[in-house]
């Protein structure tokens, strides 16, 4: 069970009044309690009724760090398109100013931490699709469980005024019980059945491969990232809670996330880190050159050495490896990466993978370190600016958040942000699915076809589909 003293954030909540009254604004008051052990996934499910639309979910392949939100204290969201990243950075830390945080612990992502992301390319012409997403949107839950070496904490996050009295603490406190010890709604009774699914322009998407695999053969572009979209129709409603399940059992050794809007829900299993920051140390991935798994050990394995040795996805890789190198050592004083990469094997698929370390500086922030690294040539291409342009070119679909960073900061600057792929968009009764692939000048459009197929997959399996 669950031991909070009520007494506390009642004491606590009156002295922050005081402070409240005193700059004449209102503050944030922010406590954390170790509690013991519940499942992240219930804790999820039991804001479903009250808090729909107003959750996260967040787990990193060791599960090192386990979040789950619930409730928005705070949004912190922007359509602007220059400087997004120091924009949120900034609304951040004005946030925390004077606030009151009662965290003993060492641990990250206890106390105030904001959840979200960033859309792929703000300047690409927004459809109905991402309408519920801002190019940047962030929330600071209200209530969070934070499972952090194996030891589960709950932390509250209220916004106070100078007018509030004892009674609005009671209410929180209420609220806070009641989540806490309200039941498990099952998940099991009825789960949506896909109806129809729909490709959407697969022949124009190959079309557009081979315009582009033709630019590269003469232009200064070297590679570009194309993806398309899956769309999917179901018999009733889409529940997330559902969804979550199927990748928590489907896609352990991945970043799980799920991200809720105003109604629609972005959610996916991606094997990919952009950037974790913890203290000095950051930890990236390279992420790039896919191959399929075998069927049996002995032909994975020999799928496996053909990817090794493979010259165009070699090629593909070396640029994501060149590039985050270059964005990492103008934060940092160190950068150790092997010289070769190495196979990151996942349910579906095969990558080729380079993990690097660096130790950064002291005034890199971690989402500066994201707007450096975003987006990689894994996700866009090479020359950056070049290549991002030509995606928002000749692309139809409307990327949002896929493919770009979505993660986590906490009050003392350390978090973490995966890249956003194998993922797709609940609204409904309907879904999105969304996969790309890296194009160079030697690429076939009908192989890269085949390998975005592969990629819908982890999410078209949660979803029920084949
Ligand atoms: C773009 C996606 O994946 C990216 C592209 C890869 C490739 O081209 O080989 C591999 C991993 C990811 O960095 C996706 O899954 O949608």
């Amino acid at each position: 069970m669950v031991t909070i003293q009520e007494t506390e954030l009642k004491e606590r909540g009156i002295s922050a009044v005081t402070t409240a009254q005193k700059l004449g604004r209102p503050i944030l008051i922010s406590e954390v309690h170790k509690m013991d052990r519940m499942d992240p996934l219930s804790f999820f499910n039991r804001g479903r009724e009250r808090y729909l639309g107003e959750r996260f979910y967040w787990k990193d392949p060791s599960e090192e760090v386990v979040l789950v939100g619930i409730g928005i204290t705070k949004q912190i969201q922007s359509d602007q398109a220059t400087d997004r990243f120091f924009h949120v950075e900034e609304e951040w830390r004005e946030f925390l100013k004077d606030g009151l945080i009662f965290n003993p612990f060492n641990e990250n992502g206890l106390g105030p931490v904001m959840f979200g992301g960033f859309s792929f390319d703000p300047l690409k012409a927004k459809t109905a699709l991402w309408s519920k997403y801002a190019d940047s949107l962030f929330h600071v839950p209200k209530y969070m469980l934070t499972i952090v070496k194996g030891q589960t904490y709950l932390t509250t996050n209220i916004v106070c005024t100078p007018n509030d009295d004892y009674t609005f603490f009671e209410k929180v406190i209420s609220e806070r019980t009641q989540l806490l010890t309200s039941l498990k709604q099952d998940t099991h009774i009825n789960p949506p059945k896909l109806l129809e699914m729909k490709e959407i322009s697969p022949q124009k998407w190959k079309q557009t491969v081979d315009e582009v695999v033709e630019d590269l053969k003469t232009g200064s572009l070297k590679k570009v990232v194309l993806a398309r979209e899956l769309r999917l129709l179901f018999n009733h409603q889409v529940k997330a809670d559902v969804i979550l399940e199927n990748l928590y059992n489907q896609q352990r050794d991945s970043f799980i996330f799920v991200f809720e809007s105003n109604g629609d829900c972005f959610i996916g299993a991606t094997p990919e880190r952009l950037v974790k920051k913890q203290g000095k140390n950051v930890f990236s991935t390279c992420l790039a050159g896919s191959i399929r798994r075998g069927k049996n050990e002995e032909e994975d394995h020999f799928l496996g050495q053909t990817l090794l040795n493979d010259q165009k996805n070699l090629n593909e890789h070396g640029f994501v490896v060149e590039m985050i190198k270059e964005a990492l050592e103008e934060s940092c004083e160190e950068i150790i990466l092997p010289d070769k990469p190495q196979l990151m094997k996942i349910r579906d698929i095969q990558h080729l993978y380079t993990p690097v370390i660096g130790k950064c500086q002291k005034d890199a922030s971690l989402l500066l370190l994201v707007e450096r690294l975003h987006p990689t040539p894994a996700l866009g291409g090479l020359p950056k600016q070049e290549a991002v342009e030509k995606i928002r070119q000749v692309e139809e679909l409307d990327r949002g958040f896929y493919a770009a960073p979505l993660g986590w900061v906490d009050y003392r600057g350390n978090g973490e942000f995966s890249v956003s792929i194998r993922s797709g968009l609940i609204q409904g009764k309907e879904a999105s699915l969304f996969a790309g692939c890296g194009v160079v000048a030697n690429s076939d459009s009908e192989s890269e076809y085949l390998e975005t197929s592969l990629k819908f997959r982890p999410m078209l399996r949660a979803l029920g589909g084949k």
